[in-house]
């Protein structure tokens, strides 16, 4: 059983009635539902997992589970995520050339959907303050195959003074002080306190703040928390209302019925019933709140509504020589190329012998700390060009015919880092599938043996395949 802190017990009670309030305790006690998203962005899309039971309004996302293991989940086909959690990213609604700020992005779960969303097309800044979370949401985001993201580990002040009004839509999934979680991860309850959520709310006033700095006008703020605290949801949206210059817009779900914000638990502005709020009772997933606003214009905001102009500096990036292009096009050769990557010869850039097809070029003239910009082709070694995982995650996008399928058990010691002998005609770079789901680059020599090259910071303990 659960040991909620007495404050939050009453608290809820004096917020909800008693008996929703016990209906809210008693939820906490179950264990999560769990659920996954089929990435759109991949061709194959045929999954093993049942596919019987969808979350409406969110698109290919489903009841279930999956594992960290399962070729689905490694060639980023699945992602696991709360359901509820996948609203505000669904919300968000990204339209393809749009610019879009996941500004507190990691793991990834709302950057995953965001770049679905893109198509390729426009800019995914996806920002992490923490650098080892930072390294999570990278790997999660070229596991999704999206070619058109800045993955960056910064502050929020870092980044609005080099991006003031620039985004069209900005998703802050905020820290927060996750009451949430509480039935997932019980450590949540050691932390919570009232001055906890007053430390929270104060932290989230930063981030927005910083935020605000970085919408266009005309464009959409999407924010959410995984907490229940009406200090952390309905007082932040009123706050953001009374301090800038945001219309609370409502947010339309078909097929289900969630509860809205209250506007009696801030300062009774009747538009943050256009808020939502999912409560575990529900049985839609963990706790979420989600609020989407517009920033209308204003005088003041008006004089400063274009980018900030930038002065330029020496880049230290250059085009690729035709040298450079013979190798790369040697090793891209039997590749089928999605849309993004035809125009490599023109688009790539090579910094120390890597490789890159930029989504966002300009951003070599800012100072902000880079995890990777765009797609990673690869790196140019001594008359030959080795080709980045980043690159055979972006190819399983497209049907593909220089491919070796392995089985499951090959499968599992090519995700250890073992090489592995195969029969086959094809030598060279080939991508390597397993259940034909895409996962890697391998390199077949004239022996037969299969070079491994899943990458190292990736593979998986031998524990781990013993238990399969
Ligand atoms: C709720 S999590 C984000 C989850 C993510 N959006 C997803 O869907 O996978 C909040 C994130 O905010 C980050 N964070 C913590 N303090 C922050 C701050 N002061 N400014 C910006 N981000 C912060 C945390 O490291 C954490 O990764």
């Amino acid at each position: 059983m659960l040991k909620l802190p007495v404050d939050f017990l009453n608290k809820y009670q004096a917020l909800l009635g008693a008996e929703k309030a016990k209906e809210l305790f008693t939820s906490l006690e179950y264990s999560p539902k769990k659920a996954y998203r089929i990435n759109s962005l991949k061709w194959q899309n045929q999954v093993s997992y049942k596919q019987d039971e969808p979350i409406l309004n969110v698109n290919a996302a489903f009841y279930g589970k999956i594992t960290g293991l399962d070729p689905e989940w490694v060639s980023g086909t699945v992602y696991s995520q709360d359901p509820a959690a996948m609203f505000p990213a669904m919300i968000a609604a990204a339209k393809p050339g749009e610019r879009v700020l996941d500004l507190c992005a990691a793991p990834g779960g709302k950057s995953t959907a965001l770049g679905e969303q893109l198509q390729s097309q426009g800019l995914l800044l996806a920002n992490e303050i923490s650098r080892s979370r930072a390294k999570i949401l990278r790997e999660n985001i070229e596991r999704w195959g999206i070619s058109n993201a800045l993955i960056t580990n910064e502050t929020p002040q870092k980044l609005a003074s080099q991006l003031p009004h620039f985004f069209d839509k900005i998703v802050v999934d905020a820290p927060c002080s996750g009451e949430g979680m509480f039935r997932k991860n019980n450590e949540a309850i050691s932390y919570w306190s009232p001055d906890y959520i007053s430390f929270c709310q104060k932290r989230q006033k930063d981030i927005l703040t910083e935020a605000v700095k970085m919408l266009r006008l005309g464009g959409e703020l999407i924010y959410s928390t995984c907490t229940f605290a009406p200090e952390e949801n309905e007082q932040i949206v009123s706050w953001l209302v009374t301090n800038f210059n945001f219309e609370i817009l409502p947010i339309k779900l078909a097929k289900i019925a969630v509860d809205h914000g209250h506007p009696e638990w801030a300062d009774g502005n009747l538009l943050l019933k256009n808020t939502l709020r999912f409560w575990p009772f529900d049985e839609l997933g963990e706790g979420q709140f989600v609020a989407k606003l517009k920033l209308v214009k204003s005088e003041s905001q008006l004089v400063k509504s274009s980018p900030k102009k930038r002065r330029k500096h020496g880049t230290n990036q250059n085009l690729l020589n035709k040298e450079q292009i013979l190798l790369i096009k040697k090793v891209l050769e039997p590749f089928n190329l999605p849309n993004e990557l035809k125009n490599w010869s023109k688009l790539g850039l090579v910094q120390n012998n890597h490789v890159c097809i930029p989504a966002f070029p300009e951003v070599a003239s800012l100072h902000l700390k880079i995890i990777n910009n765009g797609i990673d082709l690869g790196i140019l070694k001594k008359k030959r060009f080795e080709p980045s995982h980043q690159l055979a995650m972006v190819l399983g996008q497209i049907e593909q015919n220089q491919v070796i399928n392995l089985s499951k058990q090959d499968y599992l010691c090519y995700l250890h880092g073992e090489t592995v002998r195969i029969d086959t005609e094809i030598r060279g770079f080939v991508l390597i599938s397993c259940h034909n789901l895409i996962f890697s680059f391998g390199k077949v020599s004239g022996d037969g043996i299969l070079k491994n090259f899943y990458p190292k910071g990736l593979r998986t303990v031998k524990k781990g395949l013993q238990n399969d």
